[in-house]
């Protein structure tokens, strides 16, 4: 869907970005990560050219986008800024409808779209009249994305979309975000020097450092195949919390005792969150829980057998 070859940007004698290249399969979610000053929103922006690159080049569904009126462009791309950036003196309704404007939608369509996604990004209505400095963070932010996604774009790039928010904030919308059935049809780039937020959001990630990239690839090949001591040492620092986030229950179904499956009724009541080993945890604390694999079965554990499991399975993969 979006591919980079070998694209270069520099600044004077910074080089921002080093002949960088990846592809975003479509329907992907890959997070740029990295520390301040490696390149990412340097990056993100060449996609739909806000910056132009020296060189490479930057393919978006087939078409060399250096061919492409920028202006056409970016209208098909959604685009999340960076401090949310809405213009202060448009309300919320007019922020969103920006884009719309400019394709010449009707008043009915853009209403009935900007209603839409009011409601599917928990927005209260009465927000619609007001000035963005009438807002919350977290709701400037609701309506930031709400922007971005009005003329349903394909692909959606975002820099540091929840950077602006406390943390409760940030982890109740990233938690929406990944509800949302209108994103999980999108592609997506997405900023971030948060470990845990690329870890939550993304189906691959790109780890950079001074303009290059160390590393591509799912939460779990970073933390199991680091490709060098860079990569090891970027998440070292979180790497328990890291391993909560990424193993489900699948992943440690055959280090769990063995057991008789439960019966239907009984395994209909179940909470589906107990196929995340970290909500296991928790709960597991007060006794036993029962959990589930894909493909639906049940055990019944308790604690110790779910921290056996753990281990066991972290030793298997480091050792595979
Ligand atoms: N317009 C510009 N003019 C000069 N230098 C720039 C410009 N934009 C970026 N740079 C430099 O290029 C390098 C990469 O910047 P970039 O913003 O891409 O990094 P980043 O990883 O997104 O950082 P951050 O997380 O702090 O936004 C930095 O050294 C930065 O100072």
């Amino acid at each position: 869907m979006i591919e980079l070859k070998g694209v270069s940007k520099s600044f004077g004698h910074t080089q921002a970005v080093k002949q960088i290249s990846f592809k975003v399969n479509e329907k992907e979610n890959l997070v740029l990560l990295g520390t301040s000053g490696c390149g990412k929103t340097t990056t993100l922006k060449m996609i739909n050219r806000l910056i132009e690159p020296d060189a490479g080049e930057i393919i978006i569904g087939g078409q060399n986008i250096t061919h492409q009126n920028p202006e056409i462009l970016r209208r098909g791309i959604g685009y999340v800024m960076q401090n949310i950036g809405l213009f202060p003196h448009y309300n919320v309704s007019e922020n969103i409808a920006v884009v719309p404007k400019l394709l010449k939608w009707d008043a009915i369509k853009t209403n009935q779209r900007i209603t839409e996604l009011v409601e599917k990004l928990h927005l209260p209505k009465q927000c619609l009249t007001m000035f963005p400095h009438e807002l919350s963070g977290g709701q400037q932010q609701r309506v930031g994305l709400a922007r971005a996604l009005v003329t349903d774009p394909a692909v959606l790039l975002m820099d540091e979309p929840f950077g602006a928010l406390d943390n409760v904030t940030r982890s109740s919308i990233q938690a929406e975000f990944k509800a949302l059935e209108e994103l999980k049809r999108k592609t997506i780039v997405m900023v971030t020097h948060d470990v845990q937020e690329a870890f939550e959001l993304a189906d691959r990630i790109c780890l950079m450092d001074k303009g290059e990239i160390v590393q591509i690839g799912t939460p779990k090949e970073l933390l199991y195949h680091p490709t060098n001591d860079f990569a090891r040492k970027f998440l070292d620092g979180q790497r328990l919390a890291l391993e909560f986030k990424v193993i489900k229950i699948n992943d440690l179904w055959d280090f769990l005792p063995k057991q008789q499956s439960l019966e239907t009724e009984k395994a209909d009541q179940l909470n589906p969150s107990i196929w995340d080993a970290m909500e296991s945890i928790r709960k597991v604390e007060s006794g036993k829980i029962q959990v589930a694999n894909i493909q639906s079965e049940h055990k019944t554990i308790d604690f110790q057998q779910l921290t056996q499991a753990f281990n066991q399975y972290k030793y298997h993969k480091a050792h595979e």
